[in-house]
């Protein structure tokens, strides 16, 4: 079975002004469907750089990603907004949630950028379908200010999964929450997973990444075990 996503000898170097930074080294990585993985490691050793190569929204300095056997390269913009959209769901650390949007404008955000259109019903069913996976149907019209971390957590993951991507991406999904809250969000993120999703986590939390199929240690930009 190919992999979902093969990353070969990724570097990214970023600079600002004359120092330059190695981010990530020499990576090679591959991802099959349904896998469960954390990426671990200590702050600054290019997890999130990692992450965001594979999830298309940095571009390597050299190396490539290949996503479903095509080789994303020389792709043009519009032809990598199209596959971040339909491949990946992002849930990052800080929600990123409209604050004045409701529940259900936040989550209707992704499905306006679609390539498939959605009917105001059709929306309406999809949404009211992901607040049932991620247990908040009750707070559909209340303002994402008004919620707690977990809640817009899962408002954030609800939004991830509302196209239905093959990969979820998740960049400290519980760093800003209490430890039962984490285990909660947790939880709903295996479930999806359960749902034969893919799942790559980057975590500072070792009981989360404990419960990962696979554990991907970094140190210093390359993968150290
Ligand atoms: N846009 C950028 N411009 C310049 N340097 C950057 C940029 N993004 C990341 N870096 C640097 O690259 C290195 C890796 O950063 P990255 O955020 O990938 O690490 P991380 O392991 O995710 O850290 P943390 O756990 O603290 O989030 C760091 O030294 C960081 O300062």
């Amino acid at each position: 079975m190919e992999p979902i996503i093969k990353g070969t000898e990724l570097k990214k170097e970023f600079s600002s002004g004359k120092t330059k930074v190695l981010a990530v080294k020499d990576v090679s990585i591959e991802i099959n469907k349904g896998d469960k993985i954390a990426i671990t490691g200590p702050s600054g050793c290019g997890k999130t750089t990692l992450l965001n190569i594979l999830g298309l929204v940095v571009k390597p300095t050299s190396g490539t990603v290949t996503i479903n056997s095509k080789n994303t390269e020389n792709l043009s913009e519009k032809e990598l907004a199209t596959h971040r959209n339909k491949v990946f769901g992002y849930v990052v650390q800080e929600f990123a949630l409209i604050e004045e949007y409701t529940v259900f404008e936040n989550i209707e955000i992704p499905l306006m950028y679609s390539s498939d259109k959605y009917s105001k019903k059709k929306k309406k069913e999809v949404i009211t379908d992901v607040l049932k996976k991620v247990d908040l149907s009750v707070k559909v019209n209340e303002k994402a200010k008004n919620l707690s971390g977990g809640q817009r957590q899962r408002v954030a993951i609800a939004r991830a999964i509302v196209n239905d991507p093959q990969i979820i991406l998740a960049d400290e999904p519980t760093g800003s929450l209490d430890s039962q809250t984490g285990e909660e969000i947790l939880k709903i993120l295996n479930s999806l997973v359960k749902q034969r999703k893919t799942l790559v986590l980057v975590t500072h939390d070792h009981s989360l990444a404990q419960k990962c199929d696979k554990q991907i240690k970094m140190s210093d930009g390359e993968i150290v075990g």
